[in-house]
């Protein structure tokens, strides 16, 4: 079966055609451009061949454990979810009209971040709000990156050698959104981002969690009002905010070795919250078997995963430079460490065309 995959992200838009878990075909835009220029993915598929569906990444599914068909009816519930991830679900919506619009007799398949995590905890699910706020359990906790997560949980097991249920896994996602989360038993536990994908870890253009009571005091002062305080926090804020530069760690890693003071600032900033979000994430867990770090800033620039787990020597982390130095997904820890370090490449390509797959085989009439 031949799926085309569409995965929106916060600066990428990367499509694939995946046939039978096999990577035919991947091209990656900037995300503006995918959606302004839009014969960018009707060109795509033009060149890949007519797939047999399409799987579209949104990031916020609400409470919806798992994928569904794309219709109008469900594009309407999904686009009203958009304030809630500006950076991601109106690419998503806009690129998943395109397709019907484009191939109106082919599946269309929505695929959701949120779903890997609609099984946590109600302790980690929660948060100390009043109670007629939280009543209806839409005021909570959903995560990200879950795509990403179900993927690389499968993958840690398959290196590691042991089945999908085993390992107790801290996987961080660092792409630009930056998420951390705990997996046991192949399930999320605790996840750093909550109703939104802001909160937790530092991230290229967002604050991560910051004071409510700052952002009170700034709201109260007036010079801010709801616009601009949204406009700061999903776009100038983060690696970006305290640089001046884009937030691409590719730039700030730059600035930082030309000397450059904010840009050391911002990567100390940026690596000391990602560390308390992993030692947050351990607590749920029994044990940590494996760190995991994905996404394009752990495949591309390993010497910061190294510099980050060199500060989590409390949990038993630590890697070998010659084996951080290598390629393509692999074991950065040294023989015999406490914990594995995994370094593997995200593939929500692959779990958006496993997942279509499934839902169309669940939809099939036995014969
Ligand atoms: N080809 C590359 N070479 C070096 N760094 C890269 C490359 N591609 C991505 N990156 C890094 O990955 C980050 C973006 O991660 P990615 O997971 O692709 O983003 P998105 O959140 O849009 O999915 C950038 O900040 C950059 O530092
Ligand atoms: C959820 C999220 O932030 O995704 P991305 O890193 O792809 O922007
Ligand atoms: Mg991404």
């Amino acid at each position: 079966m031949r799926i085309l995959t569409l995965n929106p992200g916060s600066s990428t838009m990367k499509a694939a055609l995946i046939e039978d878990g096999v990577t035919r075909h991947a091209e990656t835009w900037a995300a503006a451009d995918a959606v302004a220029d839009e014969s960018a993915v009707h060109d795509a598929i033009g060149r890949w061949g007519r797939p047999d569906a399409v799987a579209v990444r949104f990031v916020h599914g609400g409470s919806r454990p798992g994928p569904v068909f794309a219709d109008e009816e469900v594009l309407r519930a999904l686009d009203r979810l958009g304030s809630l991830a500006p950076l991601h679900q109106p690419l998503s919506v806009d690129v998943t009209r395109l397709v019907l619009a484009s191939l109106p007799d082919l599946p269309v398949v929505a695929c959701f971040d949120t779903s890997f995590h609609n099984g946590l905890p109600e302790a980690a699910k929660r948060y100390a709000l009043p109670r007629a706020w939280t009543r209806q359990n839409r005021l909570r906790r959903y995560g990200f990156h879950g795509l990403s997560c179900g993927y690389t949980a499968r993958r840690a097991a398959e290196l590691l050698g042991v089945d999908e249920t085993e390992p107790r896994l801290v996987c961080c996602h660092l792409g630009s959104g930056v998420s951390v989360t705990a997996i046991r038993g192949g399930a999320s536990v605790d996840t750093s981002m909550g109703f939104t994908p802001i909160e937790g870890a530092v991230m290229a253009t967002r604050s991560g969690s910051v004071d409510p009571g700052l952002l009170l005091y700034v709201l109260g002062t007036g010079e801010v009002d709801l616009d601009g305080m949204v406009d700061a926090l999903y776009h100038r804020s983060g690696l970006a905010g305290m640089t001046g530069t884009s937030g691409d760690m590719r730039e700030v890693l730059a600035a930082r070795a030309a000397g450059d003071e904010a840009a050391r600032t911002a990567i100390g900033v940026y690596a000391h919250r990602l560390r308390r979000e992993i030692g947050a994430a351990a607590m749920s867990l029994d044990r940590l078997d494996a760190l995991v770090f994905t996404g394009g800033v752990a495949e591309h620039q390993p010497e910061l995963v190294g510099e980050v787990a060199e500060g989590l020597g409390v949990l038993g982390v630590r890697t070998a430079p010659d084996r951080l130095a290598g390629r393509g997904d692999r074991l950065v820890s040294p023989r015999g460490a406490p914990v594995a370090v995994l370094v593997l490449t995200a593939r929500e390509d692959l779990e958006l065309a496993r997942q279509a797959e499934r839902l169309l085989a669940s939809c099939r009439t036995p014969t």
